[in-house]
């Protein structure tokens, strides 16, 4: 089966044209400054308009973001993933205040943690499960770590949900397999470095089961 293909953290034209080429449906900048994968508002919104012209989704990537934040990068992408701790009531007045999609990222290391994506139906238009961290990590996301994938074989939700969490060209096709999932995120996973985009990683990635 293939999936829908989300290439996040990117920040140059040449990992866009690649994202494109191959058939990416989404692409992500990250508005952490923490990240190797940061991208001030002036290079996202250059980045998002060469996106869009080629005919790709944009996602801004945010933790537990105020709205000074929001309203200098927002603009640039058409969906807002929100990967902290927003309650369901902050990730809707986002939505609303900014006119943007939302995806909520929801932190899956065991069966149980699955059930907080409950929580974000009304609020959110589509929900990410990616690894929990290990305590003290400094990024909630973008650390190359899966989840039991098969945790997510039974998941019923009326929103479209995204796999994520350490996913590579060497495992999407067993992680779709025990997953179920329709549509697969991946940053770390594509990279030659903490934050360095490879093209030929982002190729491989998208010719080996998506689309
Ligand atoms: O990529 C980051 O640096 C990042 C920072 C803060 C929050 C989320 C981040 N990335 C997201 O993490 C997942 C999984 O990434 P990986 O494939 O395991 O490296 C993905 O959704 C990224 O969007």
């Amino acid at each position: 089966m293939s999936v829908l293909v989300k290439i996040c953290g990117v920040s140059s034209i040449a990992a866009l044209d690649a994202a494109a080429e191959g058939g990416a449906a989404w692409v992500g900048f990250v508005f952490f400054p923490p990240s190797p994968r940061y991208v001030d508002a002036r290079l996202a919104r250059d980045l998002a308009d060469y996106a869009r012209g080629k005919g790709l989704e944009t996602v801004g990537v945010y933790v537990d973001p105020d709205d000074h934040l929001l309203k200098e990068t927002a603009v640039a992408v058409d969906w807002v993933q929100l990967h902290g701790t927003e309650s369901p009531e902050r990730a809707m007045a986002i939505g609303r205040t900014f006119a943007r999609k939302i995806i909520k990222a929801i932190p899956i290391r065991a069966a149980d943690d699955i059930r907080l994506a409950k929580a974000y139906e009304q609020a959110a238009q589509m929900i990410l499960f990616d690894a929990k961290p290990p305590p003290g990590h400094k990024l909630p996301g973008g650390n190359g770590h899966s989840f039991e994938w098969s945790l997510m074989r039974d998941y019923r939700s009326s929103l479209p949900w995204m796999l994520s969490g350490g996913l590579d060209r060497d495992n999407l096709e067993a992680a779709v397999a025990a997953s179920g999932a329709l549509i697969a995120d991946v940053s770390s996973g594509i990279e030659t470095a903490p934050g360095v985009k490879s093209v030929e990683k982002i190729t491989d990635f998208l010719s080996s089961h998506a689309n």
